[in-house]
């Protein structure tokens, strides 16, 4: 059995790159970029007018002038109008182009307009006042989005305004889910006294969605030579197999000797951590398969000539934070992701724990003066998936300690929303 350092270490070296694909740029939230985005013109891309008003040439105000003929109206989005006489005014707007001739913007609120005339109720009025300067933000070709940025609104709108209605994307692989088990129904069936409705899929494909993955999904019974005979075909088509369930000791745990008479190499089975200690992990090289059914493979939409598989053991809680712990890493280090937020939290109070084993303690986070406490919630094992619900995340208690205390801090890992 290996530890939990050793089986991250050993899954993150198994990370591979996916290539880039070009998206529209409305399907790119939460995607990671793959190219630089600087900018196509300078920004603001000519001198804005920032306050509805008139516009004037600042020298006539200075000279004593306080009333000004208004010659015209400069809207936002018409072509740039001149001031034909300085010792007259143009109504602006913002987002308007500040008008040849002119300098200064005074606003609406100190004027007093009569007659066809403004005459300005103030008498404090700076050159230039009220004007974005062109460029004044960024100027043309400045870099404004660096490669492998996790996109979010905010590059959304840069994005936009730069013009890139497609934009490069890492590419995801391609993933399926199965779950196995003749104990579980679907979601809209009864279930029988000896049945429960299948959940772990659905929480992974959940999972997977946060990293903007759609997963395909299948259920397989507990029956070997079909599950044999659809895993085959799934190595065939899919970049990476996530399974939950049939890994540890029972007479139906057929995985690990499925997969392995099937060419996967196993990299590890069992971590010394709970929950989730019978966890399967292995990789099938391109030399697995014979080629020709790689290259029908990777004719059918694979990236890579080769498949990764996770299976975690089969209590909802096992799946759930090892998806979390080893699947998120392995995905984000394979598409280029550079910063991650790798939180502590305090405990709350003093918590034992004596098994050599690391152990993921189900906490509720609360924020306490801008620290993180974690309220240990431990649940009733690995089979209580509810307690999932009260609780925000897990705190990695290391393996090597037994006592851990009130205000010792833990890595955290986390399933809410900050
Ligand atoms: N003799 C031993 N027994 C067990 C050991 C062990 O080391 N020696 N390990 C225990 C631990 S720890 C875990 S975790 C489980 C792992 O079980 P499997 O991976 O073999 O999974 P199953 O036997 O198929 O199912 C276990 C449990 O989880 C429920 N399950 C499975 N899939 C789903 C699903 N998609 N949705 C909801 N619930 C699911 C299943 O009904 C079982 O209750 O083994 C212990 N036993
Ligand atoms: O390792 Mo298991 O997930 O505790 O029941
Ligand atoms: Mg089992």
């Amino acid at each position: 059995m290996i530890t939990v350092e050793k089986a991250l270490e050993i899954i993150l070296s198994e990370s591979q790159d996916f290539g880039v694909e070009k998206i529209p740029f409305m399907e790119s939230l939460g995607r990671v970029l793959k190219e630089d985005i600087g900018a196509d013109r300078d920004f603001p891309p000519f001198d804005r007018v920032s306050m509805d008003g008139i516009a004037i040439y600042h020298d006539t105000y200075k000279k004593g002038d306080i009333t000004f003929p208004i010659e015209s109206i400069q809207a936002a989005g018409a072509e740039q109008l001149s001031l034909k006489s300085q010792k007259n005014c143009i109504e602006v707007m913002t987002g308007a182009m500040v008008p040849k001739n002119a300098d200064t913007v005074i606003p609406y609120e100190l004027v007093e307009i009569k007659d066809g005339e403004a005459e300005l109720a103030t008498d404090t009025i700076k050159q230039g006042q009220n004007i974005h300067r062109k460029g004044l933000d960024r100027k043309q070709g400045d870099l404004l989005i660096k490669q492998n940025t996790i996109i979010s609104s905010a590059e959304i709108g840069v994005l936009a305004t730069v013009g890139k209605a497609t934009v490069k994307v890492a590419k995801q692989p391609k993933v399926m889910i199965v779950s196995t088990g003749d104990e579980l129904v679907e979601v809209d069936k009864i279930p029988l006294n000896h049945q429960i409705r299948r959940s772990n899929v659905y929480t992974l494909v959940a999972l997977l969605q946060e990293l903007k993955i759609q997963a395909d999904t299948a259920h397989i019974n507990d029956d070997k030579a079909i599950l044999k005979q659809q895993i085959e075909g799934y190595l065939l088509d899919y970049d990476v197999l996530l399974f939950s369930g049939a890994v540890s000791k029972g007479k139906f745990d057929f995985l690990p000797e499925i997969l392995e008479e099937l060419g996967v190499e196993k990299q590890f089975h069992k971590v010394k951590q709970r929950p989730g200690k019978p966890f399967w992990f292995g990789t099938i090289s391109p030399f697995g398969i014979d080629s020709e059914s790689r290259s029908i493979g990777r004719k059918r939409g694979v990236v890579n000539n080769r498949t990764t598989i996770f299976a975690f053991p089969g209590n909802p809680v096992s799946t759930f934070v090892g998806c979390l712990k080893y699947f998120y890493p392995w995905l984000r280090k394979s598409i280029g992701i550079q910063y991650v937020n790798e939180d502590n939290a305090n405990l709350s109070e003093n918590f034992t724990f004596h098994p050599a084993l690391t152990y993921f303690l189900q906490i509720r986070l609360q924020n306490k003066n801008g620290k993180l406490i974690a309220t240990p919630l431990k649940g009733k094992g690995s089979g209580d998936l509810a307690n999932l619900a009260d609780a925000d995340g897990f705190l990695e208690l290391p393996a090597d300690k037994t006592e851990f205390m009130k205000g010792e801090a833990f890595p955290l890992i986390r399933y809410r929303p900050h």
